[in-house]
């Protein structure tokens, strides 16, 4: 072998190869990542060097061939690309990658902030993990002569003839003793996987294909079927259900970026707050966080970035401040807000089926930017109870071309459940004459089923908000957005439309000289015994008195409110407020027979009335039956409601 030169890598740090082994990097195995992407420019090289006629003879079959060598504690990486002269050694590894290479430690040694991917360290990344690194060598170019370098992680190299005949590369890796899980198959298999599954040129390990190479983001839309995003998400997230809907991302100005992100069914299991996008650069996996890329609001979204025009080489924070960055987040965020405007526009049906997950992410972007607010504001729905299929709203929707506007009928579309969606205007103009600017909502359609009937029986639209956003973040935002409007939950107040101005109830008895709701109070109060139970009677509405509730319990809007925000920042469970409201109805036979029994008590010999005993039995489990309807019993309660069924019963059968 004829040397051909030994000399010094021109570097200006004193031993840069410790620094490079020990204090940069934490993650030694992007390494691999670093020489697998030269060998994929080198084989795009050759490629446009043999378009431009620079390189004869025919384009073999890209290729990157991975080989691990354990007696030799070696591992190479092969490619058949454009390979190197000496010269272009000396001119490329000796003094770009090194110098550079010193630059970069000079830039970040110490650095405590952590980079972005470490993206871009090149060759001499190598150094992290191997004690010795070699170059074999063929240039594609006409002539050239293989070569052979030689590093022993010293600054000295030594350059050699080669007997190579096989145009490309090859570097081998004497890996350092604490490296040698870089010689287990399943641990590069792992990295190629990771890092390399989008590169677009095979890599083999053991004759075997690892990474998948199509790169459907990098594709023109035009040429993709809904098939093809299904498919590609089912490969990254397998065993998930499929998403609900997707965005393609693809622009060449004013900044590359290509990605396709896709709305997720959001599960409890699905952690929303820890972001789900990966970042590619050039189809290479730089990370798997990019909080700073991506608009916070939109993390929960699924799928990849790929851009490279975002800095990779910088902290986190300066990240979050480049300006492109800032640009490329409101760009993503005004994709998906058009995205979701066409379909709400276009295709009202799917919109309407995946609006309980995609509701989740179009109410939290609008708390939390202004933009997508504006955007998107006019197309969030709410569940109603309302059955709107013969009563279509008229909605405002932006047209297709942008900036006209135009008036069209909704398409009246129900969810899975045969339930109709509304727009908050749309629920507002319907309801101007019965209840202007008061929005009724259920939080909880089991334990607030009474108040959702008698709401219905009356004719009265009630809107479903009942998540725990919607509860705790979304309302006060909405009043906060409409300061006229009001949003009162079902069971907080009867509404003056459901309650009848009871004549009779305000007649006075002369032999007791109290009005006849007043004496329904007392017994109630009497009966009950709690402070914090304040009694009303009430006529309800209703064409069968029997088909009402006797009793209701409601909770003040505002008092179980401050309750729940109570609980909320505590981080407490929600209790059942104490402080209720107990309407009794005065219309139902049962309340007007306890009334009777009640009055009609003689006090026996002994001090006793039982008829005035079984009247303040009843007025307890008539409450017990009013909480119970609110599944608001605990376990005392549950007790005491059993023990009283059994009075009550065995009563009825004396
Ligand atoms: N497998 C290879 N085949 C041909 N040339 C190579 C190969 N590996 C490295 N080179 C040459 O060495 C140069 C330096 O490589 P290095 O990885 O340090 O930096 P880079 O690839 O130019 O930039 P980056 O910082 O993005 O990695 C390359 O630009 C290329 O010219």
């Amino acid at each position: 072998m004829t040397v051909l030169k030994q000399g010094s890598i021109s570097i200006h740090t004193e031993n840069i190869f410790p620094i490079i082994k020990k204090s940069l990097y934490t993650n030694h195995e992007i390494f691999l990542r670093e020489l697998i992407s030269n060998s994929v420019d080198a084989i795009a090289k050759l490629k446009m060097a043999t378009f431009a006629g620079e390189v004869a003879g025919e384009l073999d079959e890209p290729r990157i061939k991975i080989f691990i060598d354990k007696s030799k504690k070696q591992l190479s990486v092969t490619d058949n690309g454009i390979g190197m002269t000496a010269e272009e050694i000396e001119k490329y590894i000796n003094q770009v990658a090194f110098s550079s290479a010193e630059e970069f430690v000079q830039k970040y040694q110490g650095s405590e902030e952590q980079l972005i991917g470490q993206f871009g360290l090149g060759f001499y990344s190598s150094f992290m993990v191997a004690s010795k690194v070699e170059i074999d060598t063929l240039s594609a170019r006409p002539d050239s002569q293989a070569v052979h370098w030689l590093c022993d992680g010293s600054p000295a190299f030594e350059l050699a003839e080669s007997e190579r005949a096989q145009r490309g590369t090859t570097v081998t890796l004497t890996l350092l003793d604490d490296e040698l899980e870089y010689l287990e198959p399943q641990r590069i298999r792992h990295l190629i996987k990771t890092y390399c599954d989008f590169m677009p040129v095979a890599i083999e390990l053991d004759n075997e294909t690892i990474n998948k190479q199509r790169a459907i983001w990098k594709e023109s839309p035009q040429n993709l079927t809904d098939e093809d995003y299904l498919e590609f998400y089912r490969y990254l997230y397998p065993a998930q259900e499929d998403p609900l809907l997707w965005v393609h991302l693809n622009t060449d100005y004013p900044f590359l970026l290509n990605g396709i992100l896709y709305f997720p069914k959001l599960r409890p299991d699905v952690d929303v707050t820890r972001g789900q996008i990966s970042l590619y650069c050039n189809q290479v996996f730089v990370s798997d966080r990019c909080e700073e890329v991506v608009p916070e609001f939109l993390l929960p979204l699924r799928g990849v970035i790929d851009s490279t025009d975002i800095p990779l080489n910088v902290s986190r924070s300066a990240l979050t401040a480049n300006r492109t960055v800032r640009r490329i987040a409101d760009y993503i965020a005004k994709k998906i807000g058009d995205r979701l405007k066409s379909l709400y526009r276009e295709d009202r049906a799917q919109y309407i089926r995946s609006w309980q997950d995609v509701g989740t992410f179009v109410k939290y972007g609008t708390m939390r930017d202004e933009k997508f607010k504006k955007q998107v504001e006019d197309s969030i729905v709410y569940r109603t109870t309302a059955k709107l299929a013969g009563d279509v709203p008229k909605v405002e929707v932006q047209s297709a071309e942008g900036d006209v506007w135009e008036s069209t009928d909704a398409e009246a579309v129900t969810d899975d459940r045969g339930y109709s969606y509304t727009t908050l205007q749309a629920y507002l103009d319907r309801n101007k004459d019965k209840h202007e600017n008061r929005v009724f909502y259920c939080t909880d359609p089991s334990t607030q089923a009474t108040y959702l009937k008698l709401y219905e029986q009356q004719g009265l639209e009630a809107l479903f908000l009942d998540s725990f956003m919607d509860a705790n973040y979304f309302i006060p935002f909405l009043e906060h957005e409409h300061s006229n409007l009001q949003f009162v939950r079902v069971d907080a107040e009867l509404d003056g439309s459901l309650v009848e101005q009871d004549q009779a109830g305000e007649l006075v008895d002369p032999a007791t000289n109290k009005s006849r709701n007043q004496a329904i109070k007392e017994l109630f109060e009497a009966a009950i015994a709690d402070p914090k139970v304040n009694v009303k009677v009430q006529a309800l509405k209703s064409d069968d008195p029997q088909g009402t509730p006797p009793a209701m319990v409601l909770l003040p809007e505002a008092m179980r409110r401050l309750k729940e925000m109570t609980a909320l920042m505590q981080q407490k469970a929600l209790e059942f407020p104490d402080d209720r409201v107990l309407v009794v109805n005065s219309l139902h036979p049962l309340v007007q027979n306890v009334v009777k029994l009640a009055q009609s008590s003689i006090v026996s010999a002994s001090g006793e009335s039982p008829s005035a005993e079984t009247a303040r039995l009843m007025c307890c489990y008539i409450y017990d039956l009013a909480l119970m309807a609110q599944q608001a019993l605990d376990s005392e309660g549950i007790e005491a409601f059993v023990a009283r069924s059994n009075q009550v019963l065995t009563r009825l059968t004396q």
